[in-house]
């Protein structure tokens, strides 16, 4: 079975056709904003490819609604758009990507994965909020956490290259792209992760700020005067990297601190500090490490990030191979040979993931 897979980030659609063996037959990406994305281009695409038999769309949020991947018919569509103002940088994008994509094959199925799905094993105390019960019942208050088809791709991943059973291990998956987000895996199942409620929270991000005291936004309404539209873009598209830097694009900001920029060094230097604090505190949740795992676009190719998060976690048995960090290739070990919690580069493969969910969904 060809699959078709569908993936609407935050900055992108990612378009890939898989083929049996899910060997990657054709590739394109689109720019996409809030706007959406060229729809011509992708029908010119997909003309030029075999036909593929299923597709697979990524949806970042499932709500509680959907714990493992859905077929897609209207009484789904409607329940997706319900979710929307849960992650209004993404759903509105893959929502879009679907009715587009369903326009053009409307013959063949078309099923929904999910990035909160791998972490519907967090158990109560790791995704509860400590708020008021009406919030919670009522409104459905909780972590989701998301980057799910990602951490469970890479923990699997590293678990092969480690030649150990994922049901031996401790890994700590760090999915840094546009969106960042960390996720402790203990014997196969997510049991913390970063981001909560929706994909603001946790690290530092390319414009999202990650976790802040709930009450600056407070503060910055009551007190400051400002509407809850412009705190909302302040936190989620004017904040994180691009706020202290003025780049969205890490390249920008390691350039920018090879040459002595002081914001470029803030921003990095907050970067890195929240991400060694979360992977401390994701070591903790799975009870140590065994693996540590870098990947998305900064983690599979910022040898200093990589470098610098291996120096502050000595602590936890994690050491780097200088030479194999700055040359890393994925997919990859770059353990030095005294480490005893072992360090891999691993490609992101959301794809894979969700061809393989498509594939046993369908049977
Ligand atoms: N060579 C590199 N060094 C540092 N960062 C990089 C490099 N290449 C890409 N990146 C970062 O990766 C980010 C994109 O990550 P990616 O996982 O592809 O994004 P998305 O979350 O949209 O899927 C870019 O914004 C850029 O900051
Ligand atoms: C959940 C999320 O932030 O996704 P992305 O990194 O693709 O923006
Ligand atoms: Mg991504």
């Amino acid at each position: 079975m060809h699959v078709l897979v569908v993936n609407a980030g935050s900055s992108s659609l990612k378009v890939r056709l898989l083929g049996d063996a899910d060997e990657v037959i054709g590739t394109v990406d689109l720019p996409a904003d809030t706007s959406g994305f060229d729809v011509a281009e992708l029908s010119a695409a997909l003309d030029d490819w075999p036909r593929p038999q299923a597709v697979g769309h990524r949806f970042v949020h499932g709500g509680t609604q959907f714990s493992g991947p859905a077929l897609i018919d209207d009484e789904v569509m409607e329940q997706l758009r319900a979710i929307t103002p849960l992650a209004p940088l993404h759903q509105p994008k893959a929502i879009a990507g679907l009715e587009a994509i369903r326009q053009l094959l409307p013959d063949v199925p078309h099923v929904a994965c999910f990035d909160t799905a791998f972490h519907t094993t967090l158990a109560p105390g790791a995704y509860t909020y400590a708020v008021p019960a009406q919030w919670r019942e009522t409104y459905g208050i909780r972590r989701y956490g998301f980057h799910g088809l990602s951490h469970a791709y890479a923990s699997a991943r590293a678990a092969d290259l480690a030649g150990r059973p994922v049901s031996e291990l401790r890994t700590v998956v760090c999915h840094l792209g546009a969106g960042a987000s960390l996720c402790a895996v203990a014997g196969g199942n997510s049991v913390d992760t970063t981001m909560g409620f929706t994909p603001l929270e946790g690290l530092v991000m390319a414009t999202r700020s990650g976790t802040v005291d709930p009450n600056i936004v407070l503060w910055l309404q009551q007190q400051a005067g400002l509407s809850a539209q412009d705190v909302a873009k302040g936190l989620e598209r004017e904040g994180g990297l691009i706020a202290l830097s003025g780049s969205n694009d890490m390249r920008d900001v390691e350039a920018g601190v090879e040459k002595g920029d002081e914001r470029s060094i803030l921003a990095l230097d907050t970067y890195v500090h929240r991400l060694i604090s979360s992977i401390g505190s994701m070591i903790a949740s799975a009870g140590g490490i065994d693996a540590l795992v870098f990947t998305g676009g900064v983690g599979e190719h910022s040898p200093i990030i990589r470098e610098r998060v291996a120096v502050a976690l000595g602590w936890a048995g994690i050491t780097v191979d200088g030479a194999l960090n700055s040359q890393a290739h994925s997919d990859l070990e770059i353990s030095s040979e005294n480490a005893t919690a072992r360090t891999f580069v691993i490609t992101a493969r959301e794809d894979l993931q969700i061809s393989g969910e498509v594939r046993s969904l369908l049977g």
